[in-house]
Order: structure tokens, then C-alpha cells, then sequence
């Protein structure tokens, strides 16, 4: 597939990320697998994505839902086999469907047999050097890179962890068991380039690269950015283009915009093709609640330019916390009050609620958010069962409560498996508001006022619009800072999209002076609206409305 296809797919694409274990259970052993996600394809074609993310399907022991790779070559077997693997991979791409995955690079789980045998110490008993020691970073003190900041502060309290077997301190950015790769060693840097190579020979459109920007410690720094773990990255983008054309690689950084846009690189020297726009995902929910989208606009301008193969990645939600490291600590405390009145619902430094709970379930504010999400620059992601509103758990411990089975019906363990639902991996959602048994796929798809079928709608939309994938954003002055108004210019095309952050009907003028003459046709119905005069435009906008208009 990847033959044909045109380079920068990545630009139009709509993602949709998904866990293998939680998604749809082949042989009803309550486990999700490849085979119960193969059987799954035709029904995201159906919704209108284009590339799958995968959530790491590796051998693990799981305490970190698998961000902890016990072996970067190999399925984990309550998944399925190498042969599911691939005939899903090959079932996706007939599909026009392409697929990354998740590529661990910062740490392994302590279980790796790398960290294992790295646990003998620097000198075996032989008095030979032990290589794979220095594949970890190791202390004799634990007190060094004393800049750096933990970031699950709510289980670590250290970066450094003393290992018994081994009587020296290794050092982790993540939980405990999870110990920090030393990428200091090039060997390291060619065993992360080698499993990379692996699953792209598979086929393998691409990988979200995890964590990215820890890759080096230095001392009087906070171990985060360093030019040097951009060298590594460069590296293995040059890697992709040379021997994997067309591939793609999108990083984790949870930065600021500044720090993150240095991860694409430049023409000259690229990195990667795609970056999480992390910073204006915690101010859209902020905008709806403080009803002022004055955050989105400040955050959007200060987004540096990015080289001509660049684009973003935006989302609403993921199998995380809904992040709240880049926001000021007054916003941070504002999104708390906000947006988790129980303390159950945070952890870290973020929020552990699905889209439709964090929006009270209220269908104007999903629409208004997602409305927002696929017209603003970037490739959006969507987050498995949000397009039919699921809910979440907070019964379930660290960030499981959003990692619950897909619904797909209102049958046994809501379709999900042929288990029994205390039998599967994490219970079905069952409550009255967001159980299986309301809230589901096959009611959605036969209702044509679902949730479902609207976000598959808005799809469709946006692909028959390129100005959405490829268009110059500029935003359009109001006199009303519920109102969030942009364009979308690319070739001939204008797209001008409003939308009301506010919960009640608001009045807004804006500032079409560029537009004179042109009249707004709504994307939805082919409605003309006045044609846009000499003076400010007013528009009148009903609690939490959006328009999406093409300029004629
Ligand atoms: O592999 C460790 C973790 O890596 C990713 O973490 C990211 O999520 C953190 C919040 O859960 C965030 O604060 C951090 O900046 C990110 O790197 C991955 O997405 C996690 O699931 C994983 O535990
Ligand atoms: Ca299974």
C-alpha cells in the first residue's frame, strides 16, 4: 500500500486510536486480540478514519498497560500471533486503511531480559564486562540529574530506584519498574532502530514514538529537550526516510510550543512528520467552561512555524489523564475545580474522565469540541468509543477507568466478548447513564441522529474539504470572546468556522473585511447566509452552535 501512496498521507488522514486488548474479543477468552479487531475493520472504514493507532500489543507484564515492553519483536499472546498480527495489518491496508503503532523508546519494563541480565552488574563473575549493563543508567549514589521533575508524581518519588541484585541505584522518568534506556550507548540507539525495522518490515505505516523527550540525562538540566536526544531522533527519521520511504513518525512530547515544534526538526534535517499539539488541548475544555476562547487564540499564535512536511496532531482525549502539564498553575487549578469535582478523577498531574463525562454528557458541548477538533490545523485523533459517547470507570486504579471494552452492543459484555463481563480484561461499562446496554454500536447505527453517525457525517465533510487538512488558518476578530471564529484558506477554498463556547445564545460582529463580497454557504444544507458587506458581519448563534461555512 505503501507504494503508491502519496508522501505526506499524514496531512489528510484522520486517526483513531485504539488498545487491541480492549476493542473486540476474537475467542471469547474476555481478552481483546487481532483477530476480534480484524472483524472490526469494515465498521471503521464505515465511520470514516483513516489511520489506527495501536496502543503497544508487546509482550509485558502490564503495569503499565503495556508501556512497559518486556520484548520489542513479539506479540503479547493473550493478543494473538504474529500470523493475527499480520493478516490483520494486511485485512487493514485492503481496506485503504493504514496503521501505527506505539514504539516505547525511553525505558523497557524491569522484566526485559536486557534489564535482567544488566542486573548482574558492570562485570561479570568471569570478569568479563557485562554489555548489557551499560544498556541502563546507573548510580552508585542516586543523587544525580537532580533537575529532573518526577512525572508520576502521584506513585514515584524519585527518579532513582535502588536495585538489590545489582547494589546500584538505575534510573526511571516513569514508574519504577519501568528503567530508563541508556541512549548515551549506541548500541541502544541501534536495538530501538532495529525493532523499529522489524515491525516496518511487516508494513507498518509508521509509530507514535512514546515519551520522546527523556531520551538523555545531563547534569544542571532537566533532562528534557537536549540537543543530544534530537540528534538520536533525527536519526532514526533518517533511518525511516531512507530505508522505510513514506513511513511516519509522530512523538509524544508533552511540551510547550516552543519546545514541542523543535521535534519536526527542519527541511534541512527533519525529525518527525507529526508532533501532538498538546498545549491547545487543555483550553478548548478550559474556553467551554470559562466561556472566553481568548486561551485557544493566545496558544495557537504562539505555535512556531513548522517545515513544510510538518503537521499536527490534534485530540480531545486519550488513554491517559487528560494532561494538564502545560497550562499555568492558576489554569491547572481552574481545570480541577472544572472538570473533576470528585478527587477520584485526578491523578498526576491531569484528569482520568472520558470526553462525554468531562462534558456532562451533553451533546451540543461533544459536538461543539469535536466541531472544533477536525477544523483546526492538523490531523485529528479520535479516541476508541468516544464517537458514540462512551463512559468511564473510576472504580478501576491509575488510568484504566478510560481503557474500558468497546460497546457494541446492548448483549453479553456489551459485544465486546462472549465472556462474562467480571471475566473480561476490564469490566464493561454497565451503569444506567453510559452502560453497554444504552449506550452502544448497534443502537447508534441505526439511529440516524446519533452521536455516531454525526461524527461519521462531520468526517465525510471534512474529507470533501482539503482546506481542512491543508489550509493557512487565520483567525477572524469578534467582539465577543465566546466566539471563536477562523479561516481556512488552500487553493481556492475558504472554509470559515464559528462556533458558541458560551451556554447560552450570544450575538457576535465579526471582522470579514478580507471577505467583501463572499457569501457563507453552510458546509451541512448548502444554506447561503447574508453575504458579507462593507461593515462587521453579525451573526446571531444559539448556546454552544458551530457553523461550518465555505466562502463563495
Ligand atoms: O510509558 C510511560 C508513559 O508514557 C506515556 O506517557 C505520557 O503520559 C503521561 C501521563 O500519563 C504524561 O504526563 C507524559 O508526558 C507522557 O510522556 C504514555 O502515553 C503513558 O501511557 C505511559 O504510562
Ligand atoms: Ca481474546
Amino acid at each position: 500500500m505503501t507504494q503508491q501512496t502519496p508522501p505526506q498521507w499524514y496531512k489528510s488522514a484522520v486517526f483513531y486510536e485504539l488498545s487491541v486488548r480492549t476493542f473486540a474479543d476474537g475467542n471469547g477468552d474476555g481478552k481483546g486480540d487481532f483477530p476480534g479487531l480484524t472483524g472490526k475493520l469494515d465498521y471503521l472504514r464505515t465511520l470514516g478514519v483513516d489511520c489506527l493507532w495501536l496502543l503497544p500489543f508487546f509482550p509485558s507484564p502490564l503495569r503499565d498497560d503495556g508501556y512497559d515492553v518486556a520484548d520489542y519483536t513479539n506479540i503479547h499472546p493473550d493478543l494473538g500471533t504474529m500470523e493475527d498480527f499480520q493478516f490483520f495489518l494486511n485485512q487493514a491496508h485492503a481496506r485503504g486503511l493504514r496503521v501505527i503503532a506505539d514504539l516505547v523508546t525511553n525505558h523497557t519494563s524491569s522484566e526485559h531480559p536486557w534489564f535482567q541480565a544488566a542486573r548482574r552488574g558492570p562485570t561479570l563473575p568471569d570478569g568479563s564486562p557485562n554489555e548489557y549493563h551499560d544498556y541502563y543508567v546507573w548510580s552508585d549514589t542516586g543523587t544525580e540529574y537532580a533537575g529532573a521533575r518526577i512525572i508520576f508524581t502521584d506513585t514515584e518519588t524519585s527518579n532513582w530506584t535502588r536495585d538489590e541484585a545489582c547494589g546500584r541505584f538505575y534510573w526511571h522518568r516513569f514508574f519504577s519498574h519501568q528503567p530508563d534506556l541508556n541512549f548515551d550507548n549506541p548500541k541502544v540507539i541501534e536495538e530501538i532502530l532495529d525493532a523499529a525495522r522489524f515491525w516496518l518490515n511487516t508494513g507498518l505505516d509508521g509509530f507514535r514514538v512514546d515519551a520522546v523527550p527523556y531520551l538523555i540525562e545531563r547534569e544542571d538540566t532537566n533532562c528534557e529537550n537536549l540537543s543530544e536526544t534530537h540528534d538520536i531522533l533525527k536519526k532514526m527519521r533518517r533511518m525511516v526516510d531512507e530505508e522505510y520511504p513514506g513511513r511516519l513518525l509522530l512523538a509524544e512530547a508533552n511540551q510547550w510550543p516552543e519546545e514541542v515544534a523543535e521535534y519536526f526538526g527542519t527541511e534541512e534535517d527533519p525529525e518527525f512528520h507529526m508532533c501532538f499539539n498538546f498545549p491547545v488541548m487543555p483550553r478548548l475544555y478550559m474556553a467551554l467552561k470559562k466561556e472566553d476562547t481568548s486561551s485557544i487564540r493566545e496558544i495557537m499564535d504562539r505555535l512556531p512555524e513548522i517545515p513544510s512536511f510538518g503537521q499536527w496532531a490534534t485530540f480531545l482525549r486519550n488513554h491517559d489523564e487528560l494532561t494538564l502539564e502545560m497550562v499555568s498553575d492558576d489554569e491547572r487549578a481552574f481545570m480541577y475545580a472544572a472538570y473533576s469535582p470528585d478527587t477520584r478523577m485526578r491523578i498526576n498531574v491531569g484528569i482520568r474522565r472520558r470526553l462525554a463525562p468531562l462534558l456532562n454528557n451533553e451533546r451540543r458541548r461533544i459536538e461543539l469540541l469535536n466541531s472544533v477538533l477536525l477544523a483546526l490545523p492538523g490531523s485529528p485523533i479520535l479516541y476508541y468509543g468516544d464517537e458514540i459517547g462512551m463512559g468511564d470507570d473510576l472504580g478501576l486504579a491509575d488510568r484504566n477507568g478510560v481503557r474500558t471494552p468497546m460497546q457494541w452492543n446492548a448483549g453479553i459484555s456489551g459485544g465486546f466478548s462472549t465472556s462474562w463481563p467480571s471475566d473480561c480484561f476490564f469490566p464493561p461499562i454497565s451503569d444506567p447513564v453510559y452502560g453497554y446496554q444504552r449506550v452502544n454500536v448497534q443502537s447508534q447505527e441505526r439511529d440516524p441522529g446519533s452521536l455516531l453517525q454525526w461524527t461519521s457525517r462531520q468526517l465525510e465533510a471534512r474529507r470533501q474539504h482539503p482546506a481542512f487538512a491543508h489550509g493557512d488558518l487565520k483567525f477572524v476578530d469578534t467582539d465577543n470572546a465566546s466566539i471563536l471564529a477562523f479561516t481556512r484558506s488552500h487553493d481556492n477554498e475558504t472554509l470559515l468556522i464559528v462556533c458558541n463556547f458560551a451556554a447560552n445564545a450570544q450575538a457576535a460582529t465579526l471582522d470579514l473585511g478580507e471577505h467583501v463580497g463572499r457569501t457563507p454557504v453552510t458546509l451541512s444544507g448548502a444554506s447561503p447566509f447574508p453575504a458579507v458587506g462593507e461593515g462587521p458581519y453579525t451573526l446571531m448563534m444559539g448556546r454552544h452552535e458551530y457553523y461550518w461555512f465555505r466562502l463563495n
